[in-house]
Formats: C-alpha cells, sequence, structure tokens
C-alpha cells in the first residue's frame, strides 16, 4: 500500500494495544502536532486507525487562590476567629473581623460564603459560630491544596464554584489518541510505502506536465490547526467608524483640526474663564512649546470683551484678569470642543450660514485618575447643530436618534452646568452588565457670551459625547481600561463586536 509519508509514519509509530496521543506520537515522529492530526483523522476515514477523543479540564490557582491557601480562606479564618473569641457566643462583628486579621474586600468576602457553609450566622452586628461546622476539613481549602500540589480535583461543582469566587481558572483541551486497527496492522504486516503526495499545484508542475503523476493531498476541513490571531480590527476603531457612518446618515460633516491647540479655541471661545480650576496644571497637559502666532484679531478682541463685560445690553463679565498670552499658550487640547469653536468662528471653513451641522470622533486628553470609567486619553463623538430657533426638545430628540441606531433606546438628561451652555445637561445610560447609570455625554444651548463674539446670530445646540462609554454599552465591557491602553484585555478585544 503507497501513503503519503506523514501517514506512513503514523502508522509505523501507532501501536493496536497503546493508545497513543497525538503530542506522543508527534514528539515520536518528529512531525508537527497539526500533521499528526491531520494523517490520523485520513487514515481513520481509511479504516487503519481508530482516533479516541476526551476532554481533558486543567485548574490552575489564581494569585487570590494562592493568596487563601496560604492565609487560609476568608470565611474559614472568620469561623475560628469567632469560635476562639466568643467560645459558644455570638462575638461583635468588628471584633472577629480584626481578630480573623480580614481586610477591605476579604470582609465582604468572608460574609458572603459564611452561612453558605453552614459556619455560623451573622445577625445584629454580631457573628456566632457554629460549634459543629469543622473548617479544618473545608472542602474548597482541601481543593486549593491539592491543586497547588499539583494533584487533580474530580468535584466538577466544587472546581465550578472556586472557579466563580476567582480562585482558579479552569481551561478545557481536547485531547486524541491514536490506536492501530486490525487493518491497520495488516497493512503494516503487508508493507506500506511513502508515496511523495504534494498539497499544492505549482507552475512547475503544470509546465513538466509532472501534475499527471503526483499524488495529491486531501484537504480535511475539520483537522485542528493551531489557532492563529490574525490582524483585527480595534472595537474602538470599529464602534468610531460606525458613529460617523450613523452621524454622516443624519446630513452632519466631519471636522478636523488640532490635537495640541491655543487655549484661546480651547477654553477663552468657550467663555471660560481664565482662572477656572479646568484650566490649571491640575487638569491640563500644558505643552512647552512657542505659543500660538496667529489668531484671528477681530475675535481676540471680542472674547476678551465678552470676559470683561459680558454680552448685550445687561450683559456682565467675569471681573477677573484676561491675558491675551495665557490664551495663546499651547495644551492637549481637554475636549474637541476647540474644533467646534474654530468652524464657528469660520476660522476652519468659509463663515457659516445657518442650517449647519458639523461632528467630529477625536482624541480629548485629561489629567484624570484612571479608573473603571476614566482614562487620561478618550474619543470624544462632538457635534453641534446651528439653525433659528432651537430648543432643549431639539437636543433631546438628536441623541434619542443617534442612540437608538445603537439599539440604546432609553437615555436620561440631568441638569448640568457648564460655563459655555445655557441649559446644560449630561447624559446617562444603562450598563447592560451592571444596570448602574453611566454618565454618557454632557450637551446644551451655546450661551450668547460664545455666540456674540463667533459673530453667529441663530441658535446652536451642541454635545460632545464619550465613544468609549458608548462601546461598553454596547460591549458590555464593564472596565473602560479593557478597551485601549496598557491594560487592555485582549482576549476581550479578539472577540469583541460592534453591534448595532
Ligand atoms: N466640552 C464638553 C461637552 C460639551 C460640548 C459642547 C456643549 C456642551 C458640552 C465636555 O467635554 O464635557
Amino acid at each position: 500500500m503507497r501513503l503519503p509519508q506523514a501517514q506512513v509514519a503514523l502508522l509505523e509509530a501507532a501501536s493496536a494495544t497503546d493508545a497513543k496521543t497525538i503530542e506522543q506520537l508527534a514528539d515520536e515522529t518528529d512531525l508537527k502536532p497539526e500533521t499528526v492530526t491531520r494523517a490520523a483523522f485520513d487514515l481513520r476515514d481509511e479504516g487503519l486507525v481508530a482516533v479516541g477523543e476526551r476532554v481533558d479540564e486543567s485548574a490552575t490557582l489564581t494569585d487570590e487562590g494562592e493568596t487563601y491557601r496560604e492565609a487560609g480562606l476568608p470565611e474559614v479564618r472568620l469561623h475560628r476567629a469567632a469560635r476562639e473569641a466568643g467560645e459558644g457566643d455570638p462575638v461583635p462583628m468588628g471584633e472577629a473581623v480584626g481578630a480573623a486579621g480580614l481586610e477591605g474586600p476579604e470582609v465582604d468576602i468572608a460574609l458572603a460564603n459564611y452561612a453558605r457553609k453552614g459556619y455560623g450566622v451573622v445577625d445584629a452586628g454580631e457573628v456566632s459560630a457554629n460549634g459543629d461546622a469543622d473548617p479544618d476539613t473545608d472542602p474548597e481549602a482541601a481543593a486549593l491544596d491539592a491543586l497547588a500540589e499539583g494533584e487533580s480535583v474530580d468535584d466538577a461543582d466544587l472546581l465550578d464554584r472556586l472557579e466563580s469566587r476567582g480562585l482558579v481558572d479552569l481551561d478545557e483541551r481536547t485531547v486524541r489518541s491514536v490506536t492501530l486497527t486490525d487493518d491497520g496492522v495488516t497493512a503494516l504486516m503487508e508493507g506500506v510505502e511513502a508515496a511523495e503526495t504534494v498539497d499544492r499545484l505549482t507552475p512547475d508542475l503544470l509546465t513538466s506536465g509532472d501534475w499527471a503523476d503526483v499524488e495529491f493531498a486531501e484537504y480535511n476541513v475539520e483537522a485542528d490547526a493551531p489557532a492563529v490571531e490574525g490582524g483585527h480590527e480595534h472595537v474602538l476603531r470599529g464602534m468610531s467608524e460606525r458613529v460617523k457612518d450613523v452621524l454622516v446618515g443624519m446630513g452632519f460633516q466631519e471636522m478636523d483640526g488640532p490635537h495640541a491647540d491655543a487655549d484661546f479655541w480651547i477654553n477663552d471661545c468657550l467663555f471660560m474663564p481664565q482662572d477656572h480650576p479646568a484650566r490649571t496644571h491640575w487638569d491640563r497637559f500644558a505643552l512647552d512649546v512657542p505659543p500660538v502666532a496667529d489668531l484671528p484679531d477681530g475675535l481676540v478682541g471680542r472674547v476678551e470683551a465678552a470676559h470683561r463685560d459680558g454680552v448685550g445690553e445687561d450683559g456682565d463679565g467675569y471681573h477677573s484678569p484676561w491675558s491675551e498670552d495665557f490664551a495663546r499658550a499651547i495644551a492637549l487640547r481637554g475636549h474637541t470642543t476647540s474644533l467646534s469653536m474654530r468652524y464657528l468662528s469660520g476660522y476652519a471653513d468659509a463663515d457659516l450660514e445657518p442650517p449647519q451641522r458639523y461632528f467630529s470622533v477625536q482624541k480629548a486628553y485629561r489629567n484624570d485618575t484612571l479608573d473603571a470609567t476614566h482614562l487620561l486619553e478618550f474619543y470624544q463623538i462632538e457635534g453641534w447643530v446651528m439653525a433659528e430657533d432651537l430648543s432643549v426638545r431639539d437636543l433631546m430628540g438628536t441623541f434619542e436618534e443617534f442612540y437608538r441606531q445603537f439599539g440604546i433606546e432609553e437615555i436620561r438628561f440631568k441638569p448640568h452646568y457648564n460655563p459655555y451652555t445655557e441649559p446644560s445637561f449630561e447624559l446617562f445610560g444603562e450598563h447592560p452588565e451592571t444596570g448602574e447609570e453611566i454618565e454618557i455625554g454632557n450637551s446644551g444651548m451655546f450661551r450668547d457670551e460664545v455666540l456674540e463674539p463667533l459673530g453667529i446670530e441663530c441658535d446652536v445646540m451642541a454635545w460632545g459625547l464619550a465613544l468609549e462609554r458608548l462601546a461598553m454599552l454596547t460591549t458590555g465591557a464593564e472596565d473602560i481600561r479593557d478597551l485601549h491602553g496598557t491594560l487592555a484585555d485582549l482576549e476581550f478585544l479578539r472577540n469583541a463586536e460592534v453591534t448595532y
């Protein structure tokens, strides 16, 4: 019998009595595991080998599991402490927690598992310990010990519980093994020869005419192959493209402009007083570069006048210092509303006549503290509509229409304050996993102190929405740091999809 080389090697390495795993056979034949798998399936189809499959579960301790293995599970420590301190009587919670040496989240963990394991009850601020319970035989603790020693734990429920407590990681792997069938043994005894097989048709084979004589390898689409993690569009990029499509569909044009910009565009045009806390180094990333030289002259004067004296007949300014040098200093923009100012002033584009709709989806930079909902760099979905007689209803309706395109039907509005809009409100959406209301944007109608210096006589409604927060609502991500930055969750990014 003539067979492809890999199949011959596998037949010769396999045994009729002793099931060998793909890994073992790969070792013995010096072939790649995926080549052995493919050969095994081909031989199985010929009836020469049998392929057995089992699913191996491996369990390894997480860091938290390791910590509790050494220090004791929190509930076990609480039981021991309550038993020793109370000698049969309930003990005040603080005392038991202190004696058990529980800290921070360990206290909640101890309480969450205490009654479940029959260690006693926690009632009215007191902990009582059940004298019959024996924490020394705690099955979860015993399982942690066994796993750490490299022993296996067979109780699937127990393993699931430890996994849901975050104390072990469970992993499943299909292990295949190969044995020779009677036909396989017969074939070997009669003799098998290696035939050269070809797995792709080349120009050489065609021109030489050899293609007519060679044996072609068959494809087996079921054979195991290593997973290939190819390049992939980032979920935020997908989200941002989708947002742009939606806004273009709603009749908006896109704005563009510098990430590092003069404070004039970032703050002064927005009637942000120069002594506003957001303008100090606490919130702002100042850049040590020469100031901006080319600000539009007339506009600078009108903005300064608005800050000093306000606008209109009963206008009132801030009566605080205003300096042109301060306005010319360059920083990373803390919001992309700087682009709106450039466009509304006609500086970035031609003088605009109403109605107009503009948007951008670009980065903003803030000296915030990193946490589950804050990044130092994030994407803002900026936008504005310029038209006669706009009202807050128009603004709310625009958001409802926008978010509906992402399956978000329920948004809430909360009154808010911005120095540049009146009225202003923040937007909230419900997180699909945690049910928490999270802030997703800020908006309002630009006030006269902003519009008049820009030479705009009609209404302008505007907003800044957070792209990452929108992504949290649509993907269910619970921590913004999973999405981008050094702590990004690669597994999540490989699998997350932009849905709409
Ligand atoms: N600049 C605001 C968003 C906003 C833009 C325009 C008008 C009102 C609010 C922010 O970053 O939160």
